[in-house]
């Protein structure tokens, strides 16, 4: 028997994920090789600067600032870059050259996905994108492939190791949110730019692919109703501690009667709830399938050598499918359901107010509430500083368009002095 060709993989970028895919392609190589099923290679490392001092374990020869020679010449091409350009421009030169692609680009992915998909499904060719999903965890591939037979409801995950790591940072340490961005960012958690962890756009992207497997519709990142971390303060998450909670940013991608809605915001999760306990960069996401009922999946969600799990086996995946024939799965959006406005969103809510601490306070705001269809589950109310007290109320469920309404109007009573911070409760 003759022996397969060698397959040539090209990396794009070399980071914190591209370095450890690189150094394990060439450590790893026999192991990798064998099974694929034939020989994998370096055809070679597209970067900014070839003469940029780098990590000694890659040698020099490899690195190139010629990408596109490097992804006509590769059968698999790995983005590592991040950013939409020139990578988008790159992989669609690859797939269009029959080369596999593999990403972990979700900004990417969620914003133009699409394209891709239709180019690789065109060419033949296969397109992944586990690590752009909760770093190494399994769950791209768990979506599209082993839950292809069920219907799922619910995914409800913390899907940034970042601002995972900030909150519980200022939770157990007291840390200012910019210090604790900082120290993300030395592990090699954050995005190149951390304003897309801090103010939720990377979660959003993750949300909207999530929601896109989950629900066999297209849903894009300007689907997914988005909000971050900057506006929660220290005194959000001591309050929380206080009243048995932890804070959490949270992607929750639903399917309703009406649709499917996706959205990214900070909430309140219960402290005996199993997402309160996953601590600094680790994420975990929560599928609710109507036949396999509840399922979570918990892991490394960021840091170069966790993704670089993902990325090596969607590699091997896509080296396997060159070698035996046949690809990946191609994206499914037969359903094409309709995709919710933010204010269909059906939540509860904590409302935590400086109150004028005198008769009759509480019987107002209770008023507006019920005035407005929002029924109140909890109060308590605790003695502040001379005259005022604060006032924290949990509702039931309510549509997030009565809640604004009503928050306004509560606003307006002469007994409140200020809305200290409203914040969902989930899980
Ligand atoms: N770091 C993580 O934990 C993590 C986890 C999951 C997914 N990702 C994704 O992986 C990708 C890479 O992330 P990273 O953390 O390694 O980023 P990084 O900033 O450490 O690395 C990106 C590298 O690509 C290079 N690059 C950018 N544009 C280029 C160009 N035009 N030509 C050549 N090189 C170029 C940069 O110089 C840099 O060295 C991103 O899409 C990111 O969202 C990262
Ligand atoms: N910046 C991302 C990397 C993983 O996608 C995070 O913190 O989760
Ligand atoms: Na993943």
């Amino acid at each position: 028997m003759t022996e397969p060709r060698p397959l040539r993989v090209a990396l794009l970028g070399c980071g914190v994920v591209g370095t450890q895919v690189a150094k394990t392609l060439l450590y790893d190589q026999e192991d990798l090789s064998a099974r694929v099923g034939a020989p994998l290679e370096i055809a070679g490392i597209a970067v900014r600067n070839a003469d940029a001092p780098r990590d000694i374990a890659i040698p020099r020869e490899l690195f190139t600032e010629d990408a596109e020679t490097l992804v006509d010449e590769a059968d698999v091409v790995v983005e590592l870059m991040g950013g939409l350009e020139p990578a988008r421009t790159l992989l669609l030169r690859a797939i269009e050259g029959g080369a596999a692609v593999v990403t972990a680009n979700k900004a990417l992915l969620a914003d133009d996905g699409p394209s891709l998909y239709q180019a690789a499904d065109a060419a033949g060719v296969d397109i992944h994108g586990e690590a752009a999903v909760a770093g190494a965890i399994p769950i791209v591939r768990p979506l599209r492939e082993s839950l292809a037979g069920d219907d799922i409801t619910r995914v409800l995950g913390i899907v940034n190791g970042t601002t995972n790591y900030v909150l519980d940072q200022m939770s157990s340490h007291g840390l200012e949110l910019d210090v604790a961005v900082k120290q993300a960012q030395e592990l090699g958690y954050a995005e190149a730019d951390p304003t897309a962890d801090v103010e939720g756009y990377d979660a959003a992207a993750k949300a909207a692919i999530l929601a896109s497997l989950a629900f066999h519709t297209r849903v894009r990142m300007k689907d997914v109703a988005c909000e971050g971390i900057s506006g929660v303060t220290a005194e959000d998450v001591e309050w929380a501690d206080r009243t048995g909670y932890c804070v959490k940013l949270l992607a929750i991608a639903e399917r309703t009667s009406e649709g499917v809605s996706a959205r990214v915001h900070p909430a309140l999760v219960p402290k005996d709830h199993p997402l309160a306990n996953v601590r600094g960069a680790f994420n975990a996401v929560f599928v609710e399938a109507d036949a396999a009922g509840p399922l979570m999946f918990y892991g490394q969600g960021a840091g170069g050598r966790p993704t670089s799990s993902a990325v090596l086996g969607d590699i091997v995946s896509a080296g396997r499918h060159r070698v035996l024939g046949g690809k990946g799965p191609q994206e499914s959006t037969y359903a094409a359901l309709p995709v919710l406005p933010q204010d269909a969103a059906v939540t509860r809510y904590q409302v935590r107010l400086e109150v004028a601490d005198r008769p009759g306070g509480l019987a107002e705001v209770a008023g507006v509430l019920g005035d407005h269809g929002v029924s109140i589950e909890t109060v308590s109310q605790t003695a502040a500083t001379s005259g005022s007290a604060t006032l924290v109320l949990t509702t039931h469920a309510a549509r997030e368009a009565s809640l604004a309404a009503t928050v306004a109007a509560v606003d307006g009573l002469e007994s409140v002095r200020r809305i200290m911070s409203v914040l969902r409760v989930e899980g």
